[in-house]
């Protein structure tokens, strides 16, 4: 091992991407450590909603174990500030995953930059809340304002899942290159859906059977009417707006489409939500057939006009030979269009949901920190 400090991991949320994560990490440790000079690089800390695992003596956790061993952890769940003044104590630079949707984590990212502690995430939360939020985040994270011995912050899969979307958008911004148009799919669940339940050529499942399959799949937001509401699209819409210096206040100051059918907004669960969703199968089949009288589907997309500084989410009709009408399974694709690329832009595409490929944009996030650290 190399003489130099380690790195330290602490997990929060082990859910479908937590899982993807803590394979993946396993394996990067593993290269790490048999890079010349070796990285130490050391997980002591998971944590989901009710149960945790902190390290003994800073000591590394067995990995590959260790969703076991959290369930059936009988430690104490710490308070998250006490587990954040405590990680401000380890031997070592500090790198805390968010991997969970949760909203209060996300408000103390700058207090927890501010400790020295750097952060990876595929939480929107933090970055599509309140422009002040994300103004104070900027305002302490170590590659933003922030003084040196502060955090870093990364989070690329709060769009586009692991396609590199904010790095390309930040290297085009930092670059000189004027932004002009982003648009596209933006929603791993809503491209499954309407893929699967309105395909090019006719035929597809019911709308609601389509929607459990994405839940299952693992695409859907942990509640999935955080994806069938717009809100989803549009906080990742809000992300992209402020990458190019637009002051988006947040993801509900611009028209958002909801697909929430105005008798089930009142459910009181997630699972409400699904049990009721069939009983209204029969208005996504009228749109279905009014789009195809026109040989058109329809899909969900987003856009930002930045001269205009506008922002929009909802669905929209596509002839059959458009490339967003010809997306398959959780695609999504993003176009951006710039002063260098002109008429042509530049056009990411690929899977926007799902375990593995999440996890690889917070792993390689995870990498850029530890390549900083060192
Ligand atoms: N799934 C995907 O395709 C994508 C997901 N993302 C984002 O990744 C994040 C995780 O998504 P996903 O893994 O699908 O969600 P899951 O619901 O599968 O997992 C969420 C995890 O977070 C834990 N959790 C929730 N609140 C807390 C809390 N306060 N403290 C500790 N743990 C908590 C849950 O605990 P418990 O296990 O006890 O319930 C669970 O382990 C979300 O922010 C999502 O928006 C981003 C891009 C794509
Ligand atoms: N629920 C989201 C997950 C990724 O951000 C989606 O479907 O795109
Ligand atoms: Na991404």
């Amino acid at each position: 091992m190399s003489d130099s400090q380690p790195i330290f991991v602490a997990v929060i949320g082990v859910g479908g991407v937590g899982k993807a994560f803590l394979g993946q990490v396993d394996s990067l440790r593993t290269r790490l450590e048999q890079q010349k000079p070796p990285i130490d690089l050391r997980l002591i800390l998971a944590r989901r909603s009710n149960k945790q695992v902190f390290a003994e003596g800073w000591k590394a956790l067995e990995i590959a174990s260790l969703v076991q061993t959290l369930d059936n952890s009988k430690q104490p769940l710490l308070p998250f500030n006490e587990v954040i003044d405590k990680l401000a104590t380890a031997p070592g630079k500090v790198i805390l995953v968010d991997n969970t949707s949760d909203p209060t984590l996300a408000n103390s990212y700058p207090a927890i930059l501010q400790k020295g502690i750097s952060i990876v995430t595929p939480n929107k939360k933090a970055f599509s809340d309140s422009y002040e939020l994300w103004s104070d985040i900027f305002a302490a994270a170590a590659n933003g304002t922030g003084s040196s011995g502060h955090g870093y912050v990364f989070h690329e899969s709060s769009v586009g899942a692991g396609l590199p979307v904010i790095s390309t958008l930040k290297e085009l911004v930092e670059t000189g290159d004027e932004v002009t148009k982003i648009e596209g799919v933006f929603s791993g669940t809503m491209s499954f859906l309407f893929n699967s339940f309105m395909p090019v050529g006719g035929g597809g499942g019911k709308f609601s059977a389509e929607v459990t399959k994405a839940k299952d799949l693992g695409y859907t937001e942990p509640d999935p009417r955080d994806d069938l509401n717009g809100l989803d699209v549009a906080r990742k819409l809000t992300i992209l707006a402020r990458l190019v210096g637009l002051k988006v206040q947040s993801p509900t100051s611009f028209p958002v489409e909801s697909l929430i059918p105005k008798e089930l907004e009142s459910c009181s669960s997630g699972d409400e939500f699904l049990q009721k969703l069939p009983e209204f199968d029969g208005q996504m089949d009228d749109l279905k057939s009014s789009a195809a009288k026109e040989g058109k589907v329809v899909r969900f997309v987003g856009s930002i006009d930045v001269p205009s500084q506008s922002v929009k989410v909802g669905l929209e009709k596509f002839d059959a030979s458009h490339p967003i009408a010809a997306l398959k399974g959780s695609d999504n694709i993003i176009s951006f269009y710039t002063k260098r690329y002109g008429s042509n832009p530049l056009i990411i595409q690929g899977a926007g949901a799902g375990g593995e490929v999440t996890a690889m944009g917070v792993t390689g996030d995870l990498l850029k920190v530890v390549r900083l650290l060192q």
